[in-house]
């Protein structure tokens, strides 16, 4: 089970939290009303008390073999207002998604609290669970729902037709999904003018330790590229050496003290991401004092040279993996 740290997530004005038994008498009474259900794929109408029970212990299940992650979505004072949840799948071409689903009770529509709770669950998503991208279907009848997804940073990737138990029949719905890359070009603001693009020199260390394993770090949530494994380092500042500017972040990102002299140039990685250029040397450290702690929120691995490609990575590192196989 990948290890996502504690599940209470704030999403604008809502919290997050997993399901409990007792919330199965409010969930029932919230989730029983033909206006929610009807946009519901799977759930019948009437929605039977006892499913709530059921639901909310499978939803328990799920979460404990990694396999799902299910939230009520509360207000600040704890007032109920719907679910939103993550399954875990694996698709043929895709590789591992997740599946996202939500719902509303009809007393809090209109207030924007699936726009909250759905861009916070994508964010944590991408950022924890090792998935590759999130899909969500919309019936084509639901455009506030379509809407909802476009605002958390997913895109119609397609259609199809979806089997609506509540209804008894078929209906088209919209494919939607979300990818890193999808999150990161919404933070970019889009200007009339697009602006020259930009080189940025970030220095990055290959840490090895006695037995050979590379320390890598995973972005935490709120940073670009979120998710993904890298190579500890960051900006070169105006006026710093790459070296300088790599002792520094260590010493920031990881609590580490080292002397530039323990830093051996070993390579670099020049690529062209959508709205930059990464320009980044990669040194190899095997001499520093003190123990790597995450000191930014973001998770550590200490990873065998042929275990590296396990580890999803920027696009830039990708060249490194059999450059450090062979020097390890
Ligand atoms: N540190 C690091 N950055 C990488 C790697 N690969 C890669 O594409 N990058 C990109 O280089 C850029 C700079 O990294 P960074 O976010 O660590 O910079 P930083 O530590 O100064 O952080 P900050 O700007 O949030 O303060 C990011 O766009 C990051 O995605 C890598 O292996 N290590
Ligand atoms: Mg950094």
């Amino acid at each position: 089970m990948p290890d996502t740290g504690p599940l209470l997530l704030e999403a604008g004005p809502c919290l997050l939290r997993p399901l409990q038994p007792d919330d199965a008498t409010t969930l029932h009474h919230l989730v029983n009303d033909w206006e929610v259900v009807r946009m519901l794929s799977r759930l019948p109408f009437p929605y039977p008390r006892d499913l709530a029970d059921s639901w909310i212990a499978s939803t328990c299940q799920m979460q404990a073999e990694g396999e799902g992650y299910h939230f009520a979505i509360t207000a600040t004072d704890g007032t109920f207002l719907g679910c939103i949840g993550v399954r875990l799948h694996t698709l043929p071409q895709a590789g591992r998604i997740g599946l996202l689903g939500y719902w509303i009770g009809r007393p809090y529509w209109g207030q924007g609290i699936a726009t909250h709770a759905a861009t916070r669950i994508t964010r944590w998503a991408l950022a924890h669970l090792d998935i590759t991208a999130l899909r969500a279907t919309a019936a084509q009848d639901n455009p506030a729902s379509i809407k909802v997804l476009e605002h958390a940073g997913f895109r119609q990737c397609g259609t199809d037709r979806q089997m609506f138990t509540a209804r008894g029949t078929e209906l088209p719905v919209a494919v939607m999904e979300a990818n890193r890359s999808d999150l990161d070009m919404r933070s970019t603001p889009a200007t009339a003018q697009p602006a020259p693009r930009k080189l940025v020199l970030v220095s990055a260390a290959a840490l090895i330790d006695a037995q050979g394993h590379i320390l890598l770090a995973r972005r935490p949530e709120g940073k670009s590229m979120a998710g993904l494994w890298e190579f500890p380092g960051g900006k070169v500042e105006a006026g710093e050496t790459p070296e300088a500017a790599l002792v520094r972040e260590l010493h920031e990102e990881l609590g580490l003290d080292m002397s530039r002299a323990c830093l051996a140039p070993f390579t670099f990685a020049s690529h062209a991401y959508p709205t930059f250029d990464l320009l980044m040397p990669l040194y190899i450290c095997r001499r520093w004092q003190g123990t790597p702690t995450p000191r930014e929120g973001q998770k550590l691995a200490w990873v065998a040279p042929a275990d590296l490609r396990n580890y999803a990575m920027p696009e830039a590192d990708l060249p490194f993996i059999p450059l450090l196989e062979e020097l390890l």
